[in-house]
């Protein structure tokens, strides 16, 4: 699936229509009144929150929305029928901003949520409306008032409960994929990921939402790479999986790149609760692992899991202190065993 995580759309609600100008025209009767009905109010902009959709792909074919204009009053009383509403679905955790791209309009985080963006323009009064004690034979009406037009933000964060963070190749869309039902990209080079994948994670009878973003580098928050603007997506992750190449170069240096790009970026991320693991422990011999573990702890300060997503070994213990945090136990990293025995 193609994925675009911000997108800017025009939008206009529908004018209201005039209201009638009409007088009762009818054998033997000589002066009719005035029976002119209403316009139709426009109809309004709006939003709404649905399920299954995790991109804004669809709005980089269409990105004009208008709702319909309310129709005029009509003679005999009739009222003009109410404009249709322009709907836009957006999917579970998208931001709507104004066009200045600051002013956030409306959150849209529950399926179902439905907000109106602009409103119709009322219709106008007929002039059956105006008819008084002293006129009886009014020969004005309102128009209908004109939609509101604007330019909007579509801005897509996805909800997850933890995010997979770390250098390109560190193996984090393998591990999606060993632990979910999820089909990411993997390759042996950087970047495989171009864009954010879910994956729903279940770990003894229960679930959570799993992030994969593509990888950071040094410079990311300056653009480098593919830049930062897919922090976006774990901004809302209440915890973070921090995986680091076991085959890479210095398991430390790799930990404190990432880690400087998580900073820089604010917005929290550094905050967050984080997990980190050493990768592809398969492929390291037994000095190397020593060699790579003992790296990463003095970089981050506490003992990282040990994982092969290949064979699965270890992955069931990130998952389990994944969810332990989920619950609010802060205490899970230290309730680990330091230097846990490796179990291939
Ligand atoms: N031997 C071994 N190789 C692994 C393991 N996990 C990942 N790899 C390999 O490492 C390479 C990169 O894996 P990806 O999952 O694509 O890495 P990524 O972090 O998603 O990379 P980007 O999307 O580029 O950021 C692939 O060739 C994987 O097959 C593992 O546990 N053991
Ligand atoms: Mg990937």
């Amino acid at each position: 699936m193609k994925f675009l995580d911000q997108a800017k759309v025009y939008v206009r609600s529908g004018d209201g229509g005039a209201g009638c100008v009409s007088f009762r025209r009818e054998k033997f009767i000589e002066f009719g009144g005035p029976n002119g009905g209403d316009g139709g109010r426009g109809g309004d902009v709006v939003v709404e929150c649905t399920d299954g959709l995790n991109t804004l792909i669809d709005y980089r074919y269409q990105q004009h929305f208008k709702a319909r204009p309310g129709m005029h009053g009509m003679g005999k009383n009739r009222n003009g029928p109410r404009g249709d509403d322009v709907v836009l679905k957006v999917p579970q955790g998208t931001e709507i901003y104004a066009e200045d791209g600051e002013t956030l309009l409306a959150d849209m985080t529950e399926v179902g949520q439905r907000v109106v963006l602009a409103r119709g323009g009322n219709g106008g009064f007929g002039n059956a409306y105006f008819k008084s004690s002293t006129n009886q034979a009014p020969r004005h009406a309102n128009p209908g008032q004109t939609g509101t037009e604007m330019w909007i933000w579509l801005r897509l964060k996805l909800i997850a409960d933890a995010g997979l963070v770390g250098l390109p190749n560190a193996g984090k869309s393998t591990f999606l994929a060993a632990v979910s039902a999820a089909k990411p990209k993997i390759a042996d080079y950087p970047f495989t990921t171009l864009h954010p994948g879910l994956g729903v994670v279940g770990v003894d009878g229960r679930e959570f939402v799993l992030a994969d973003i593509p990888g950071l580098i040094e410079g990311a928050h300056e653009g480098h790479g593919l830049g930062d603007r897919f922090l976006g997506h774990v901004e809302r992750c209440r915890v973070l999986i921090h995986l680091v190449d076991g085959t890479g170069e210095h398991a430390g240096k790799a930990y404190k790149t990432v880690r400087a790009e998580l900073e820089a970026y604010g917005h929290g991320l550094s905050d967050k609760p984080e997990i980190v693991v050493l990768t592809k422990a398969d492929s390291l011999d037994e000095e190397t692992r020593k060699d790579q573990v003992a790296r990463l702890k003095r970089a981050a300060k506490r003992t990282p899991y040990v994982i092969s997503a290949a064979s699965g070994a270890g992955v069931r213990d990130v998952l389990r202190a994944v969810m332990a945090m989920l619950d609010g136990v802060d205490a899970a990293e230290a309730e680990r065993a330091d230097d846990a025995p490796w179990q291939p």
